[in-house]
C-alpha cells in the first residue's frame, strides 16, 4: 500500500512558484505531517476553456453544475484522478493525491527539482542539448509512453515541458492533463470528443484537467486534420518532434502562427534532422527521428519496437549524462523567476514597438512627422 496524503489543502504549506502552464501554476510545497517536499499542481478552473466562472461570480457550486452539464460529472473527473493515482511507472509522474479548493483542482505529486527540459533549454541551452544527454532523456520518455500504450492510454501531451528531470538524472513524463484513455467508452468518452475540435481552431480538448492544449507544433497530421481518426501512434511523431525540440532547442515551427503551423504539418514533407546541418548528430539518432516522424501512422514503430532501435541501446544511463546539464545552475525556483523576468521584459519591449508603430501610423496633435514637415 502506498503512503496516504491528506486531502486537506491545510496540511500543505505553497512555497515558491516553479512552472507556469496554459491552464496551471505548479508551486514547490511542504507536506506538513511527514514534512516531506512535494509538488503542487493548482489548476484554475477559470482559466479551462469556458469562462463560465466569469458569468457566476464566486459561486462555485452553480458553477461546478454547469461544468458538470457541459463536460460530463466532476466524479468522473475525480474517477480520472484516481486512474492517474494508479499508474505507476518509474518514468512517470505519479499523482499522490487530487482534491477541489474553491474553484482550483488541486494535484499533490512528487517534487522534480530541475523541473522541465523546456525551462532548463530557455534557461542554459538556447540550442539544445548534446547528444548523449537526448539519448538518455528520450529513452527514459519512451520507456514510460511504452507503459502508457500497453496499458491502453495516449499521453497526446508529448513535449519537452512535460518531461521533468530530478536532481538525481532522474527523467519522468509528466502531465496527463490531456491524455485518454482507449479503453474509454459512453458518455464520458463522447463528452470529450465533442470538445475536440480539428482544423480551423486549435485542437482542443477536456479531461480531467480542462487542459486547453496548445501545444499545436507538437500534433501529427492524423490529429490535425478533420474525419481522420487516431491513435497511440499520435505519440510517437510527438516523440519524434520532441527530439528535434531538445536538439535545437525548440520544435519545428515554433515560430510561425498556430495556422501556418497546422497547415505546414499537413502539406509540408515531415520535418527532421538535416544530414548537412546537424552534422554533430549520429546518424543512428537521425535515422531514429525520421522513423518517428512518418506522416502514415501505420508505418511508425510502437513504442516498445523503437526502444529496440540501436540509438536507444547505446543510451547512457540518465544519472551519467543528465545530471550534468544542471551541475552549475541556481535552484529551480530562482530559475523560474529569472524566465518570468525575462518573459515580462520581452513583453514591455514587443509593447514599445507596437505603440511606437502606432505612433508613426496615428495623427497625433504636435506629432512630427519623419521628414521634419
Ligand atoms: N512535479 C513537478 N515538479 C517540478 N516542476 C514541475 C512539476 N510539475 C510541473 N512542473 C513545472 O511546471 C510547468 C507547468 O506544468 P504543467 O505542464 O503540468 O502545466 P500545464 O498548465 O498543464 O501546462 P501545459 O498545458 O502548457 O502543458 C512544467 O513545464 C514544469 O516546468
Amino acid at each position: 500500500m502506498g503512503k496516504i496524503y491528506s486531502l486537506n489543502p491545510n496540511d500543505y504549506k505553497l512555497l515558491e512558484e516553479v512552472g507556469f502552464g496554459a491552464s496551471a501554476t505548479v508551486y514547490r510545497a511542504i507536506y506538513l505531517p511527514s514534512n516531506e517536499e512535494v509538488a503542487v499542481k493548482c489548476l484554475d478552473l477559470d482559466r479551462c476553456g469556458s469562462n463560465l466562472f466569469e458569468a457566476h461570480g464566486s459561486d462555485c457550486s452553480e458553477y461546478i453544475a454547469e461544468v458538470e452539464e457541459e463536460f460530463g460529472s466532476v466524479d468522473d473527473i475525480r474517477r480520472e484522478a484516481q486512474t492517474m493515482t494508479l499508474i505507476d511507472h518509474p518514468n512517470i509522474i505519479k499523482a499522490y493525491c487530487s482534491f477541489v479548493v474553491d474553484c482550483n483542482l488541486w494535484v499533490v505529486m512528487p517534487f522534480m527539482a530541475e523541473g522541465s527540459c523546456l525551462h532548463l533549454m530557455m534557461i542554459a541551452y538556447p540550442e539544445g542539448f548534446e547528444e548523449s544527454a537526448i539519448g538518455s532523456i528520450l529513452k527514459e520518455t519512451l520507456k514510460a509512453l511504452e507503459y502508457l500504450h500497453r496499458h491502453g492510454h495516449i499521453h497526446r501531451d508529448v513535449k519537452a515541458g512535460n518531461i521533468l528531470m530530478d536532481s538525481n538524472g532522474e527523467v519522468k513524463l509528466a502531465d496527463f492533463g490531456v491524455s485518454a484513455c482507449l479503453f474509454d467508452r459512453g458518455d464520458r468518452q463522447r463528452s470529450r470528443n465533442r470538445w475536440e475540435l480539428h482544423a480551423g481552431t486549435f485542437a482542443l480538448s477536456f479531461s480531467l484537467t480542462c487542459s486547453l492544449v496548445l501545444s499545436i507544433c507538437m500534433m501529427a497530421p492524423e490529429v490535425l486534420q478533420p474525419g481522420t481518426g487516431y491513435d497511440f501512434k499520435a505519440d510517437i511523431w510527438s516523440f519524434g518532434i520532441t527530439a528535434l525540440e531538445l536538439a535545437h532547442g525548440h520544435a519545428p515551427f515554433s515560430k510561425y502562427p498556430p495556422m501556418k503551423v497546422l497547415l505546414m504539418t499537413i502539406q509540408n514533407a515531415p520535418p527532421g534532422l538535416d544530414y548537412d546541418r546537424d552534422k554533430k548528430f549520429s546518424k543512428s539518432f537521425k535515422e531514429m527521428v525520421a522513423m518517428c516522424l512518418v506522416k502514415d501512422q501505420t508505418k511508425r514503430p510502437t513504442a516498445e519496437k523503437l526502444l529496440k532501435h540501436p540509438f536507444f541501446k547505446n543510451a547512457k544511463p540518465p544519472e551519467l549524462s543528465v545530471k550534468k546539464l544542471f551541475a552549475d545552475l541556481p535552484p529551480l525556483w530562482k530559475r523560474v523567476k529569472d524566465l518570468q523576468v525575462k518573459d515580462a521584459a520581452q513583453l514591455a519591449f514587443k509593447n514599445l514597438q507596437q505603440n511606437k508603430r502606432q505612433y508613426l501610423r496615428l495623427d497625433i496633435p504636435g506629432k512630427v512627422s519623419p521628414s521634419g514637415m
